[in-house]
C-alpha cells in the first residue's frame, strides 16, 4: 500500500504509510498512553467509531493472540502508530497486526509524528479526523468532515441483540451490555458467577424477573446521555438490585440518579492513571478510557456521594449511591489492558449482592 494521509478537521496533514485495511475511515480521533495493550484496545467496543493513535512509538512487536480480545468484532475506525513491527515476535502470536487489521477492514498509518499530533490534541481537545489516499486533495477530506456529525448509535450497534447466560454455580449476575469487553466477563467467571448478559435496552421489569443477586452496568462508546432507555431503567432497578457500574456505565448511574456529565477536552486514555480513593486514602493506578465525565458539582443535588477522584485532573472517578447499594467507577477495575490494582472492587460487588440492595454502608 503506498502514501496515507491522516487529515485532521482543523486542516492539519500527516503523511504516512499505510497498514492494514486500504479504506479509508472518518472518525473522532483519540489518543492512548498506553505502552503496551494495542490489541486489548483495537477490541474495545468503547473505541466504536474513533480513530485511536498510541503515543507509544511501536506497536505490532508481539503480536495479536488468541486470548486478549475484548470483542470478537473489533470497532474501532482506525489506527495510528510511529512505527508498525513487521515480524512480531512473542510466544504466544498468531498473526501481524497488520493482517489483523485487514482482515477486520480497519485502516492504519503509520510513520506519523504522534508527539505532534498528541500535542495538537491537547490543546484543542478531540476532533475528527480521516485516514485516507495521499492523492486525494486534503481541502475535499476537511469539507467532509466538517459535515460529518458523531454517531448517537454506538451503543445499540456494541451491544448484543439478545440475552443469554455464561452458566456458574455461584452469584447470579445481570449484566447490562452497553458495548462490553469480555474483560468483565472474565473477572465474573473467575468468581465462579452465573451470569446473564443482556442487551442496553433490556426492561426494568424483564431485569427484575431473572431473579439476580445483582446488576452490573458496563464500559461502553459515545455519550451516556445517548442511551436514556438505559437509564430509565436504572432508575426502575436502584434498590431492588445492588448496582456496580464501570465507565460508561458509572457516567448512567450518576444520571439516573440526577447528576450530569460533560465532555472532557481530550479524556483519560492509558494504563498508569493515578486515582485516589477518598474513603481508604489509597491511591490505585488504573486503566483508562473515556471522554465523559460526571460533573462533580451535580452530585451535591443527588444522594450520590464522591468516593474516588483522578489525581491528575481532579476529575470524578469513583460515586456510591448513600442509601442503596450501588457504586461505581470511571475507570477499568478488569484492566485488559493495564493494572489490576482494582480488581477487588468485583468482590466488592460480590459482597454486596450478598447482603442485598438496600443495606446501608456497603460499600467496602
Ligand atoms: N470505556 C467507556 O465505557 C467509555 C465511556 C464513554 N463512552 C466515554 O467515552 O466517556
Amino acid at each position: 500500500m503506498g502514501k496515507r494521509q491522516l487529515v485532521l478537521e482543523d486542516g492539519t496533514v500527516f503523511i504516512g504509510e499505510g497498514f492494514g485495511s486500504e479504506q479509508e475511515a472518518i472518525g473522532e480521533v483519540v489518543f492512548n498512553t498506553g505502552m503496551t495493550g494495542y490489541q486489548e484496545i483495537i477490541t474495545d467496543p468503547s473505541y466504536c467509531g474513533q480513530i485511536v493513535m498510541m503515543t507509544y512509538p511501536l506497536a505490532g512487536n508481539y503480536g495479536i493472540n488468541r486470548d486478549d480480545v475484548e470483542t470478537v468484532t473489533p470497532f474501532i475506525h482506525g489506527f495510528i502508530v510511529k512505527e508498525v513491527a513487521a515480524y512480531p515476535s512473542n510466544f504466544r502470536s498468531e498473526e501481524t497486526l497488520n493482517d489483523y487489521l485487514k482482515a477486520n477492514q480497519i485502516p492504519g498509518i503509520s510513520g506519523v509524528d504522534t508527539r505532534k499530533l498528541t500535542k495538537i490534541i491537547r490543546l484543542q481537545g478531540t476532533m475528527k479526523a480521516a485516514i485516507a489516499d495521499s492523492a486525494i486533495p486534503y481541502e475535499q477530506i476537511v469539507r467532509q468532515l466538517r459535515k460529518t456529525k458523531l454517531p448517537k448509535d454506538q451503543v445499540r450497534k456494541t451491544s448484543t441483540l439478545k440475552p443469554y447466560v455464561v452458566p456458574g454455580r455461584g452469584n447470579r449476575i445481570v449484566v447490562v451490555d452497553c458495548g462490553m469487553k469480555h474483560g468483565i466477563l472474565r473477572e465474573l467467571t473467575k468468581r465462579n458467577c452465573h451470569i446473564t448478559v443482556v442487551p442496553y435496552n433490556y426492561s426494568a421489569e424483564d431485569i427484575l424477573r431473572l431473579k439476580a443477586d445483582g446488576l452490573l452496568l458496563t464500559n461502553g462508546p459515545g455519550n451516556p446521555k445517548d442511551v436514556p432507555e438505559t437509564i430509565a431503567m436504572i432508575q426502575q432497578v436502584i434498590g431492588k438490585l445492588p448496582i456496580f457500574g464501570i465507565c460508561l456505565g458509572h457516567q448512567l448511574l450518576a444520571l439516573a440518579c440526577g447528576a450530569d456529565t460533560e465532555k472532557m477536552a481530550f479524556g483519560h486514555r492509558g494504563s498508569n492513571h493515578p486515582v485516589k480513593d477518598l474513603l481508604t486514602n489509597k491511591t490505585y493506578i488504573t486503566s483508562q478510557n473515556h471522554s465523559y465525565a460526571v460533573q462533580q458539582a451535580s452530585l451535591a443535588k443527588t444522594d450520590l456521594q464522591l468516593t474516588q477522584v483522578a489525581l491528575n485532573d481532579g476529575t470524578v472517578e469513583g460515586i456510591q449511591h448513600k442509601r442503596h447499594a450501588a457504586f461505581s467507577v470511571q475507570y477499568h477495575p478488569e484492566s485488559s489492558p493495564g493494572p489490576e490494582d482494582t480488581n477487588h472492587l468485583f468482590d466488592t460487588f460480590l459482597t454486596m449482592t450478598e447482603q442485598g440492595a438496600k443495606e446501608d454502608e456497603v460499600y467496602a
